[in-house]
């Protein structure tokens, strides 16, 4: 019988195991960023312990740099200060810091793969839940809470229980104007935001094979929402492709060594899985969340639904759904007008999203509506740099957007993008949690970086094909950096 990549990465990287089901596990990658990272430096430095291997940790600067000017000192005293502090730990640690200065950063989960740190079979963690997102190069990719980025820092090594692991197969194709970003929001709503409790995702078939790196990173970057710890896809030639000639990527015949390696660590044709989910990519439609959690979630162009009333529990979430987000059951989205459209994060921050929105727009002569606030930000330096080479800012500015620095902006709003009041945003991000995008009444729906184009432009949520027409997806460059 053979193995899942999953098994044969965890047990290649066991350390020991206690005996109890728990494992102390090497971590090959941990990236640092400003946000989980400062009591972890303190907690070291308190006991007077190095970084163990410094070459190992890789840090950036993310959550709270501000998209207008990264002038300092930056005006919001907090970013500010968590700035500062990872500037003197990395520099007193001896660690690699892919500055705002350096040019090279960027949110962490879209910088670790652009330079190459991210590579098939490893081990990687970072103090953040996204982290799952590395899981697309066959990467077994951990979000760790800050002790363990302590732990990772003081030994490279982190204690925990090994995950089931269930194979989520999507077969046949995708319908045109359907993303990955509605094929993850989609295995949500099936599966719920719990379901993936105690599993690693692997993802596979058709509808994954055929997908490009960026469209993998969307979909492991949310199996997290899902309850899954981790997700995966197994490598493949796509999966080389993308890596070949990046910096941290290794060349001549260590390549070829590399390469091998990879191969061998997918899984097995014959592996056997704790639970297997079939899906058909033709049922997928584009999805929009029309509520405070990821399940509660519509076909685009469907009615809200009504109450659950299969448990006291499920009404009651569903109730307070509607009335943080001022929605009623059986209504459309598209009577509700949004006030700004967010295109980033490290869900959908890529070169590729920018490119796809740009295309739409470009081919369509579609302008953003009076009153919507459209913000483009790139998920990294190198992205923005990549796209004002071809010419993608200016596209995006005469439609409308506001072309922005790198960060993760207002996905999170730990920096000066926020929504203000009970505004509502049509947001290309992973969280609609309640005040989320930084105002503590703010409203989120998250969809697609084209449907929340579609939005901007038709000043509500719609189908994306109603305003761009049918030639909507255009399978563009990899994100691969010129
Ligand atoms: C700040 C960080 C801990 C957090 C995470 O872990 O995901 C953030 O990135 C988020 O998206 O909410
Ligand atoms: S872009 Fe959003 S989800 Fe991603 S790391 Fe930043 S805050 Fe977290």
């Amino acid at each position: 019988m053979g193995s899942t990549l999953y098994d044969k990465v965890f047990d290649l990287h066991t350390v020991r195991s206690y005996g109890d089901g728990r494992c102390q596990l090497f971590i090959g990658l941990h990236l640092v960023h400003e946000a989980t990272s400062p009591q972890a430096f303190a907690m070291l430095r308190e006991r007077g312990l190095p970084v163990l291997m410094p070459e190992r940790n890789v840090a950036t600067a993310d959550h709270v740099i501000p998209t207008d000017t990264i002038a300092r000192p930056f005006l919001d005293q907090l970013g500010e200060d968590m700035l500062t502090r990872l500037e003197e730990n990395t520099t007193n640690f001896g660690l690699r810091f892919l500055s705002p200065g350096s040019g090279e950063y960027g949110i962490v989960h879209v910088v670790g793969p652009e330079q190459g740190l991210t590579q098939p079979g490893m081990t990687i963690a970072c103090g953040d839940s996204h982290t799952s997102t590395h899981g697309a190069f066959g990467a077994v990719a951990l979000g760790i809470g800050t002790s363990q980025v302590r732990d990772v820092l003081a030994t490279q090594t982190v204690t925990m229980n090994r995950l089931k692991v269930r194979r989520i197969q999507i077969d046949g194709e995708l319908n045109p104007g359907v993303t990955a970003k509605d094929v993850i929001l989609h295995i949500i709503h099936e599966l719920g935001v719990v379901g993936g409790v105690g599993y690693a995702y692997e993802f596979a078939g058709e509808v994954i094979e055929a997908m490009s790196m960026d469209e993998r990173m969307t979909i492991c970057n949310m199996a997290v929402e899902g309850g899954a710890r981790c997700g995966y896809v197994n490598p493949d030639e796509k999966t080389f492709e993308f890596l070949k000639g990046r910096p941290a990527v290794p060349t001549g015949e260590a390549w070829d060594r590399a390469v091998t390696w990879w191969k061998w660590v997918a899984s097995d044709a014959d592996a056997e899985y704790d639970d297997v989910v079939l899906m058909r990519g033709a049922d997928i439609r584009p999805m929009v969340t029309w509520g405070i959690n990821l399940e509660q979630s519509v076909p685009i162009d469907g009615l809200l639904p009504q109450i659950d009333e299969t448990s006291p529990e499920a009404a009651a979430s569903f109730a307070e759904a509607y009335d943080y987000m001022g929605m009623k059951p059986g209504t459309s989205l598209s009577e509700y007008p949004i006030d700004v459209a967010f295109i980033g994060s490290c869900t959908n921050g890529r070169v590729s999203d920018f490119v796809e929105v740009a295309t739409a727009l470009e081919r369509s002569g579609a302008h953003v509506a009076p009153g919507v606030r459209a913000l483009a930000v790139p998920g990294s330096n190198a992205v923005r740099e990549e796209l004002i080479r071809r010419g993608i800012d200016k596209v995006l500015e005469k439609a409308g957007f506001e072309f922005r620095l790198a960060g993760c902006s207002m996905c999170l709003a730990m920096n000066p993008d926020k929504l203000v009041g009970q505004e509502l945003a049509a947001s290309s991000s992973n969280r609609n949690f309640k005040g989320r995008q930084g105002s503590p009444t703010g409203r989120t729906m998250i969809l697609s970086p084209l449907a929340v184009a579609a939005a901007a432009v038709n000043g509500s949520v719609c189908d994306p094909t109603s305003v761009f027409g049918q030639a909507v997806t255009t399978p563009d460059s990899e994100g691969v950096l010129a």
